[in-house]
């Protein structure tokens, strides 16, 4: 059976390539030999946040994203200087697209940018078998509920066992229950939705609410505006992750706009980087 036919065909299509390179065909998790896992040194995304919060900063992940199934054109800008604003503005994480087919996402850039900066890194890519786990190290990696299915648990143990801190994605309350039972404590709530490509922040909202308390909350994509920023954190965001917003225009002023969200409320309230 088909199990992506009411995914968006862009979706449908970054799934594809995810499984050819993780070389799954998406029905396994095949390993890689113990000898060649990575182990890595983590940095805590927790701890930044609570830097970033003693600072009077909204946690932000800002995303380096180049392009995106919903964003016209690429942005050429060297990553690494991108990276480097988004820390000048306040960022409390970055998060970098390493999907190249789909993003412009690349594992060279990930490790470029990781090497530049000191913030925790997430590694934002479509990961279904725990072969791709090896590719490069992060910080922190994505493992979206609705692409990994009943491999969850596995997937969660197996970048566990790398050190990994593990950002597990959901996008209504079933996939929150799964994500719950399978162990996840980092949790993000997209506001996107896979299937349409439609963005609705109401869907944090009524997600929310379900998380446990102990879990980290991160409220995920759609976030355009100091607004939408306090409406996030309104809702029990602990932390947004934020990449077109961000991308687009002058990078360090639309992230500073966002981390200072909660402090500079007399601002106008549209997108960040044309009002503030
Ligand atoms: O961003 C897309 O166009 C997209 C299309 C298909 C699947 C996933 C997609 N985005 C992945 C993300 O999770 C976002 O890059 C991230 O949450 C930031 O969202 P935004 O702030 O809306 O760029």
């Amino acid at each position: 059976m088909d199990d992506t036919a009411e995914l968006d065909p862009a979706v449908r299509s970054i799934l594809a390539a995810a499984r050819d390179r993780a070389g799954t065909g998406g029905r396994e998790t095949d390993e890689t030999a113990a000898s060649d896992r990575s182990s890595v040194d983590p940095r805590d995304l927790r701890a930044a946040f609570e830097r970033a919060e003693a600072d009077g900063r909204v946690p932000v992940i800002a995303e380096v994203k180049p392009t995106s199934p919903t964003t016209e054109g690429t942005r050429e800008d060297d990553p690494v200087e991108l990276a480097e604003s988004m820390v000048a503005g306040g960022a409390a994480a970055l998060s970098v697209l390493t999907e190249p087919e789909h993003f412009g996402g690349s594992t060279e850039t990930l490790e470029r940018v990781r090497e530049a900066v000191d913030v925790p890194v997430l590694r934002k890519d479509f990961i279904v078998g725990a072969s791709q786990l090896d590719a490069v190290e992060s910080d922190v990696v994505l493992l979206i509920a609705r692409f990994v299915g009943d491999d969850l648990p596995e997937l969660l143990a197996a970048a566990r066992d790398r050190e990994f801190q593990v950002l597990v994605e959901v996008h209504d309350r079933e996939e929150l229950a799964a994500a719950v039972d399978a162990g996840a404590t980092l949790i993000g709530v997209n506001n996107r939705d896979l299937a349409e490509l439609e963005v609705d922040l109401g869907t944090f909202e009524s997600v929310a609410p379900a998380v446990p308390d102990d879990a980290t909350l991160i409220a995920e994509s759609g976030i355009a505006t100091p607004a939408d920023a306090r409406r996030m954190r309104a809702a029990g965001a602990d932390a947004l992750l934020v990449g077109s917003a961000i991308m687009d225009g002058d990078v360090e002023a639309n992230t500073r706009a966002l981390t200072r969200a909660e402090t500079d409320t007399h601002s106008t309230d549209d997108a960040p980087e044309t009002r503030i």
